[in-house]
């Protein structure tokens, strides 16, 4: 079939508007209808050509909700008309990642989706008979796209696309950070690094589980007032104090018991380790760094009993966590709306990655 995609045909430029092939779906393998999808800071980071897994031409795009339209041979808990979420850290059940219980790093798919490929190793999209890559397993800005089912939430029929398909990273990443990865306990002190799409997230996240004190970080003072809105109870802008670590350990009276970067500045990574408590301390990276990126902090800060830990989608099990994290919206328990600040039509996308860059929108959602 014949399907609308932003492609992005080299790094550093701007998204193409074309008309591309897509084959049908393979064995194991659903056509999925995108009816809405966030711009998350990953797609920028990929189309800068910093992610030293970023292939091209390549259809971006991690963060949609859609119909299922056909599903291939084998697939069973999938059908037609099913209302879905894309997942590109998928949840097999199977594979030694997803029996440990000890991660959601389900790798049953994982090599051929970093080479932007499906299971079998090939493409379903092309333009003019040439191949053009998948991104992160879910290529969600394109009209249709193919997903195998393992990497498919089935979500329920009366959640608007146009605000669920952020629970496909930003949503699940910060609050799935909180309860999945940090399990962050009533009254415990958390400094937030980086107020963006993910952030907020975490301080809704925070501020669901109550923690006691909620210190926001940024170098862009207009997102003070919405993580306020958001469970924020402090507000430090680093370009105003001397010493980052020294304002959040003092205003948590020894350091935060969590921290959470949420920039992929591994300058700001250090400061978040070393501003968490002595003894307990842990602090999350979820942000992503540059390839060739490397951290460091004085080996005395573990010793010490501070830990640092990653993040992936929040830790989330996507099958089983994503349609429970849509039930909360659905039931008022998280706040969506807020966060998606701007609304574009496809051919508005690079728009979109523009008010990203500026810092002017939280999340900017194409609906199709
Ligand atoms: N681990 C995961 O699963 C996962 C999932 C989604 C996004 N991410 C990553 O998380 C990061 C944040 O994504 P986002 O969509 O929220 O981005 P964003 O651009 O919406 O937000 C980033 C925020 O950081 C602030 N900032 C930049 N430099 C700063 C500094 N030196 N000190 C303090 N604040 C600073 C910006 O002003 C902005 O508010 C990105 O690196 C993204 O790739 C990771
Ligand atoms: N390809 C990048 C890795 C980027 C990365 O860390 N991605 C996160 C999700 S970011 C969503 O906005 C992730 O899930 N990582 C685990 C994984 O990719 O298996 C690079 O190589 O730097
Ligand atoms: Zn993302
Ligand atoms: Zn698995």
């Amino acid at each position: 079939m014949k399907t609308q995609a932003a492609v992005a045909w080299k790094s550093g430029a701007p998204l193409s508007i074309e008309t591309v092939d897509l084959e049908g779906p393979r064995a194991g393998e659903v056509l999925v209808e995108i009816k809405a999808t966030g711009i998350c800071h990953t797609d920028w980071y990929t189309l800068s050509g910093a992610d030293p897994e970023g292939i091209f031409p390549a259809i971006l795009g991690h963060e949609g909700a859609g119909i299922v339209v056909d599903v291939g041979p084998g697939v069973a808990t999938l059908k037609k008309g099913d209302h879905v979420i894309p997942l590109y850290t998928p949840e097999c059940r199977q594979c030694k990642f997803c029996l440990s219980r000890k991660t959601n790093l389900c790798q049953q798919i994982r090599a051929t989706q970093g080479r932007g490929l499906m299971p079998d190793a090939t493409s379903r999209f092309s333009i003019r008979g040439k191949p053009v890559f998948h991104y992160m397993g879910t290529s969600t800005f394109a009209r249709h796209t193919v997903v195998p089912e393992i990497a498919l939430a089935k979500i329920r029929e009366d959640a608007p696309f146009d605000k669920v398909c952020y629970i496909g990273c930003g949503v699940t990443t910060g609050i799935g950070a909180v309860i999945f990865t940090a399990k962050v306990e009533a009254g415990a002190n958390v400094a937030v690094f980086g107020l963006g799409g993910i952030g907020l997230n975490v301080i809704q996240g925070a501020k669901m589980v109550g923690a006691d004190k909620i210190i926001g970080i940024d170098i862009n003072p207009a997102r003070q007032e919405m993580a306020r809105k958001f469970g924020m109870t402090h507000f430090i802008n680093p370009k105003e104090v001397d010493n980052v670590v020294d304002a959040v350990v003092q205003l948590t009276g020894g350091g935060a018991d969590y921290s959470f970067e949420c920039i992929g500045n591994t300058q700001v990574m250090r400061q978040a380790l070393e501003c968490t408590h002595k003894g307990w301390g842990q602090s999350i990276i979820i942000g992503v760094a540059e390839a060739g990126a490397e951290i460091s902090t004085r080996p005395f800060q573990l010793v010490t009993g501070r830990q640092w830990k990653g993040s992936a989608f929040g830790g989330a099990r996507g099958r089983t966590d994503v349609p429970r994290i849509v039930d909360w919206y659905m039931d008022g328990k998280i706040n969506i709306n807020d966060l998606i600040t701007h609304t574009l039509p496809l051919e508005k996308i690079n728009d979109g990655f523009e008010l990203m860059k500026r810092g002017e929108s939280i999340r900017a959602v194409v609906v199709y």
